[in-house]
């Protein structure tokens, strides 16, 4: 209102957060030539106003780029500032297709000095990985592979889960189990418990777990490329989704399990589109992709590589990170294979390496407990493991650079 009062221009406030206008509204913005988005200075008010600028249309807003030295309008008006001043720092949220260095230089800029930010949302469930992605970010494609049955939808729930936790808009599309199972999944690693020997505890956690910002497409085995980015594409204007999940490539087109004698070049080439569409969507739409795609064979002993991944070099080509679930015989300590996930490519930093999972049957968790006061149970305990199979142990929450 006070703002209003100054500008004598027709004001919207959002008190519920910068994602939370009801698509209602977007029907009665359709007036306004000009709309200027005041969400603050920081990386999150920055993405936030860039998400919305592309429901609205680049070409009629404006927003305020990360660094510049204007406040949000509650302190302005605290502080008694002139907001007419205030809104000539905001800058035309561009073309959609056109830019320039100064479309960008804030952002640039902003790379260079909001590192903390720029570097995403820290994993509180699996510290060393944020050593090595440094934390998950909008935008990037995200490949998971690893042998059949080795865990990856298991590895893949908790970490999207950690995320959701922390607000992160999450969509799943899983073509190869049924949602109810996946969602059994992952309420028991939401609870860190058996929920079936913990049954009265049922309503308490599903009660938590509804209230989170996860979404599941309602697909189940093979569907076209079209309706899942169509279902992506409404879910990501409709609920602002900035994490969606495919799991896994070969189910949703069909492909089932394929070895190497299936392949042949019609497959491929359709692999190629579908990877190509969901790293465009990931790039335009701002959204982190992730998608579970399944070796070209079983490793046979042998641990996966870049080239593992089925399909042709385009989806290693186009990811920004590969994640490789691996299995390393440990034969005189166990029969059962000890698992780690390698970083095999990360193109924000160029970290590699790799972090030992641990599994707990109880709560299907291979993610480390809140820590109490000192990370000093077993089960804090995450280790690393260099790229030259060299094995350490380490606190989780304490292990240096160096180690990875
Ligand atoms: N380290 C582990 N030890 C024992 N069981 C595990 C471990 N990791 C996962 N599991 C169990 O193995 C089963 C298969 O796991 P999951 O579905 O996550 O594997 P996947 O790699 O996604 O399989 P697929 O290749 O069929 O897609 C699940 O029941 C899961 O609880």
């Amino acid at each position: 209102m006070a703002v209003f009062q100054e500008l004598r221009q027709p004001v919207l406030s959002l008190p519920w957060g910068n994602d939370t206008l009801p698509l209602e509204v977007l029907p009665f913005l359709e007036q306004f030539d000009h709309i200027v988005l005041w969400f603050g200075n920081d990386i999150t008010g920055f993405n936030a106003a860039r998400q919305l600028s592309k429901k609205l249309g680049y070409e009629r807003c404006s927003l305020f780029r990360p660094l510049t030295p204007v406040p949000t309008p509650m302190d302005a008006l605290r502080q008694g500032k002139s907001l007419s001043r205030i809104l000539k720092f905001a800058t035309r949220a561009g073309h959609q297709f056109i830019q320039h260095f100064k479309d960008l230089r804030f952002e640039v800029q902003s790379e260079l000095s909001l590192v903390e930010q720029v570097k995403g949302i820290q994993f509180k469930r699996f510290p060393l990985l944020n050593k090595l992605l440094k934390g998950h970010r909008r935008g990037e494609l995200t490949i998971v592979t690893g042998p059949t049955g080795s865990g990856k939808t298991t590895f893949i729930s908790e970490l999207s889960l950690d995320l959701c936790i922390q607000g992160v808009n999450t969509l799943w599309g899983s073509f190869e189990i049924k949602n109810v199972r996946l969602m059994k999944t992952m309420l028991i690693q939401f609870a860190r418990k058996n929920l079936a020997t913990h049954f009265a505890e049922f309503d308490k956690y599903a009660d938590q777990f509804e209230q989170l910002p996860m979404h599941f497409m309602a697909f189940h085995g093979q569907e076209s490329l079209k309706r899942v980015i169509d279902t992506m594409d409404h879910a990501v204007y409709v609920h602002d989704i900035s994490h969606i999940i495919v799991d896994n490539l070969q189910f949703m087109m069909g492909m089932g399990q394929l070895g190497d004698r299936n392949r042949n070049f019609d497959r491929l080439t359709q692999q190629d589109e579908v990877v190509a569409a969901f790293r465009q969507f990931a790039t335009s739409k701002n959204c982190h992709v992730t998608l579970v795609i399944h070796p070209r064979k079983e490793p046979n002993g042998e641990a996966l590589h870049i080239g593992s991944i089925f399909g042709s070099a385009k989806a290693s080509q186009e990811a920004d990170n590969i994640l490789l679930l691996q299995l390393v015989e440990n034969m005189k300590v166990t029969t059962q294979p000890k698992k780690y996930i390698q970083v095999a490519k990360n193109r924000f930093d160029g970290d590699l390496g790799s972090m030992l999972l641990k599994f707990d049957k109880d709560s299907l968790s291979f993610g480390s407990k809140p820590s109490t006061s000192k990370p000093s149970t077993e089960e804090n305990i995450q280790e690393t493991i260099q790229p030259n199979n060299q094995l350490h142990s380490e606190h989780s929450e304490e292990a240096s650079d160096e180690e990875l």
